[in-house]
């Protein structure tokens, strides 16, 4: 299967850089994670990647063809986003109608088994239903349809937890009856941590991680004593974050700590969740 190749790709909107000469892959059959705070810039890739916005300048090519107006390689790419595409007395059923015309073997069986597991009804018109009923019946679209690479932007908005955990355990049980590339963009970041493979996080019109989740995390530290001994013993690392509280300090890393180092008795070094180092890489280091 084809990789999805972004090669320098920048997007400004007049003067205001939003995306800054990225380049990178997308590989087949993995789940990604795209983190970025409010307004980094997320759906703006996603619909740049997905033809639907064009970008100031750069390339995105499926193993060697250009994506841009290609009818072929677009067939291969999904983008599930907020924006709706379908006309407003559509149906949930037109919607699988819909991707079944556009891609082909729609998976018309798993929709209908989804559609009563989160108590869709597929008759009902979309412009009755809530926010959240709206969101799972695009979520259902997307986990039928046939395409490879599958960009899912804000795929839980206004699922309750229930329904979120319903998607993701199906999301899972799809991808392993049939591998094929997730993108989710999202900021319910510590529910998507055991999902996704690898993380982009945007910041600053930049991605500031490209990696798999398990190295980030293996090098995302919280180390934490008596103020003093914290600063000592981090005096060589970067700090992206820290806390005071009485005398006791705690400051976030995310990089290699050395084994040669000693210890100190009263520090304390414990891993922390993607979140966490979301946080400390994105908002930590502003402050
Ligand atoms: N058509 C447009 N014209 C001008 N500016 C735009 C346009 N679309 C998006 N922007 C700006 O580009 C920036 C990135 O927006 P984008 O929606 O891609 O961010 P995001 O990471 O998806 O945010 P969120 O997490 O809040 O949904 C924002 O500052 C936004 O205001």
């Amino acid at each position: 299967m084809a990789t999805l190749k972004i090669n320098q790709l920048t997007k400004r909107f007049g003067n205001h850089v939003i995306l800054d000469n990225l380049t990178f892959q997308i590989e087949p059959n993995k789940i990604y994670g795209l983190l970025g705070q409010n307004g980094a810039g997320k759906s703006t890739l996603l619909n740049i990647i997905n033809n639907r916005n064009f970008p100031t300048d750069g390339e995105i090519h499926l193993d060697n063809s250009t994506v841009n107006n290609n009818h072929d390689a677009l067939q291969k790419l999904f983008l599930m986003s907020e924006t709706s595409m379908y006309p407003k007395r559509s149906r949930v059923s037109d919607m699988f109608q819909l991707a079944n015309d556009g891609y082909g073997q729609f998976n018309f069986a798993m929709a209908h088994r989804l559609t009563h597991s989160f108590g869709v009804d597929e008759k009902a018109h979309l412009s009755n239903l809530s926010t959240g009923l709206t969101t799972i019946a695009k979520l259902i679209t997307a986990l039928c349809v046939n395409a490879d690479f599958i960009f899912l932007d804000e795929p839980t908005l206004g699922l309750d937890a229930g329904h979120r955990e319903l998607f993701y355990r199906e999301l899972m049980k799809t991808y392993e009856e049939r591998p094929r590339t997730f993108v989710l963009s999202t900021h319910l970041i510590s529910e998507i941590q055991n999902l996704v493979e690898h993380v982009w996080i945007l910041d600053h019109h930049q991605f500031i991680r490209n990696e798999d989740v398990n190295d980030l995390l293996a090098n995302a530290y919280a180390i934490s004593g008596p103020s003093k001994l914290v600063d000592e013993y981090t005096s060589d690392l970067t700090i992206l974050d820290q806390q005071t509280l009485s005398n006791i300090k705690t400051v976030y890393v995310v990089q290699p700590l050395s084994e040669n180092k000693v210890i100190p008795d009263q520090i304390k070094i414990e891993h922390i969740d993607l979140q966490r180092a979301f946080t400390a890489l994105t908002i930590g280091k502003e402050n």
